[in-house]
């Protein structure tokens, strides 16, 4: 699914008008309808709700919104902010639909700000996506007061005073939101961690937007969905064997972290790879191949860290290289020579990543659309230097992909997966109890088995960070996010990928 920008959401809107030959009213129409079927589905009937609308569509969507709210028994107050005189079309149209028992109230100063208490809705329409400049002054003021009331508040489209794709000014007031709903498509705003406490719950309501439009229209953010993925899923073969899935090398585990291999292997083993060799140091012989008895284990001559590479490596499909390896000065040196000489797709994580990072000689010699890798935001930080905010992180995310011809998976609540070409994927699966350690070497096994089965190296981001999270997903139906292991996310593999091998539903 595309990330559209504010300019192309309006081109959408206006050519969504031309094509079915509707008014941009009808439009708006839809739209309020969608969030008050929404409303109505989250807050009973009988409920206080307060409705803010600013002078733009924004407002003439929250207008349309009182009215179909108002005929639904709830108890609609209505307020008009600031100066509308100079509204949109759409707003004045809706102003003249509303029905004579509804009277909004001007709010022209700060003072006539209603009190509001905690137990009533507030709904936010006071400016969405045509937001030009940083709220201040006056509207400012009833921000401030909102977010102050402590009332719930669900935004329309965008949570009043955020910029839906650039850095919103510091002095720009912004409602805090418990809920943004927003008109067809997510807007990237809100999958940056940054924006939490102003978007809180989002979700997304259809309004009939051109699908031609949607796939023709030309965008380098993308939000991977489940059919997205679903798409890149090949099934086995009957007359399929071990041979055909790859030969996956693991470069991981160190002492005290052998069992960041363990869980990078078993993995691995999970998401479909037909064979699987770890190299490991001498401490980790007995519990890998006790752990992972599916899985081969060649030791190192040295007993506590990786240094040196598998005789044979030519015989590997992908090498899966860093969790648990320490950053030794014999693991470094090893990792200059996995560089130097392999050809191999390489799935890069945690040391392997750390190590790279400290040397300009190394990320010169990264092999070109062959490496992926799997960075969190501080390992990320040591490739690229400190940024400033997320937008500045995700610049830096395409900037690093492009010059090193890389892909690059930035893990997050929503992981951003970069191309050599520039582009950026958002996730849409994963949840908070994946914030525990261990987690990040999953993905790492997943990501190197999916690569060892010939998926591309796009394919395998996608894919591998989806299921990834999906497991997670599912894990939470069992064991809960504060309960969640590393583990649990593999045990849950299984039903990820069943999952994804399903029709649609
Ligand atoms: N165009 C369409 O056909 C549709 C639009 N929709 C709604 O329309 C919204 C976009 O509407 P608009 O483009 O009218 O824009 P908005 O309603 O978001 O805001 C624009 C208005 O706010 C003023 N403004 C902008 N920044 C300000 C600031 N910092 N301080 C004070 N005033 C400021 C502008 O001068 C203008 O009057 C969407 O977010 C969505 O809610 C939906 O109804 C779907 C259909
Ligand atoms: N709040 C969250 N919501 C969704 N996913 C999360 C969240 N916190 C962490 N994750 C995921 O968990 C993984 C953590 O990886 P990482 O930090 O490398 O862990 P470790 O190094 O301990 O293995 C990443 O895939 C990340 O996207
Ligand atoms: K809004």
């Amino acid at each position: 699914m595309k990330l559209l920008t504010a300019t192309q959401t309006r081109e959408a809107d206006a050519f969504t008008i031309k094509e079915e030959g509707i008014t941009s009213t009808d439009l708006m129409e839809r739209a309020a309808r969608a969030f008050t079927c929404w409303f109505e589905n989250k807050f009973p009937p009988g409920r206080e709700v307060h409705i803010f609308c600013g002078p733009g569509n924004n407002g003439g969507d929250g207008l349309a919104v009182a009215r179909l709210l108002h005929g639904r028994t709830y108890t609609v107050r209505l307020y008009l902010v600031g100066d509308t005189t100079n509204a949109s079309d759409d707003f004045k149209v809706n102003l003249e639909r509303l029905p004579h028992d509804l009277k909004p109230t001007q709010l022209a100063q700060q003072a006539a700000m209603p009190e509001l208490s905690q137990n009533v809705c507030v709904i936010d329409a006071l400016f969405g996506t045509g937001l030009n400049r940083p709220v201040t002054g006056f509207y400012g003021g009833v921000i401030n007061s909102l977010n102050d009331s402590g009332a719930c508040i669900t935004s329309i489209d965008m949570p009043s005073g955020l910029y839906t794709d650039s850095q919103t000014p510091e002095e720009g007031a912004i409602i805090k939101a418990s809920y943004t709903i927003s008109f067809e498509l997510p807007k990237l705003a809100f999958l940056l961690p940054q924006h939490e406490e102003f978007v809180g719950e989002w979700h997304v309501v259809k309004i009939g937007l051109s699908q031609q439009f949607l796939s023709e229209v030309r965008a380098d953010l993308c939000y991977t969905t489940r059919e997205d993925v679903q798409r890149l899923i090949r099934p086995r073969k009957k007359f399929s064997h071990k041979g055909i899935y790859g030969h996956a090398l693991l470069l991981c585990g160190g002492y005290g972290k052998i069992g960041a291999a363990v869980l990078a292997a078993r993995a691995c083993l999970r998401s479909g790879v037909g064979l699987l060799t770890i190299q490991a140091p001498q401490a980790g012989y007995i519990i890998l191949q006790t752990a992972v008895p599916e899985a081969m284990t060649l030791t190192d001559k040295n007993r506590r860290h990786l240094s040196e590479l598998p005789r044979e490596i030519d015989k590997f499909d992908v090498i899966g290289v860093g969790p648990g390896l320490g950053t030794e000065r014999v693991t470094k040196t090893a990792i200059g020579q996995l560089l130097a000489t392999s050809h191999h797709p390489l799935v890069i994580d945690a040391d392997a990543i750390n190590i790279i990072a400290g040397s300009e000689k190394l990320k010169a010699q990264l092999p070109k659309k062959k490496a992926i890798f799997t960075p969190h935001p501080k390992e990320f930080e040591r490739l690229v230097g400190k940024v400033k905010n997320d937008y500045d992180r995700l610049q830096h995310l395409r900037e690093f992909c492009v010059e090193y011809q890389c892909y690059v998976t930035l893990k997050g609540s929503h992981t951003a997966i970069g191309t050599p070409e520039g582009k950026v994927y958002f996730n849409s699966t994963g949840n908070s109890g994946m914030a525990t350690g261990g987690t990040g070497d999953v993905l790492t096994g997943i990501v190197t088995a999916l690569v060892g089965q010939a998926y591309t190296l796009e394919e395998a981001c996608l894919l591998g960070v989806y299921v990834h999270g999906l497991a997670a997903d599912l894990a939470l139906h069992t064991v809960g996010a504060i309960s969640m292991t590393a583990s649990d996310v593999i045990d849950h593999l299984p039903k990820a990928f069943l999952h994804l091998t399903r029709p649609m539903p």
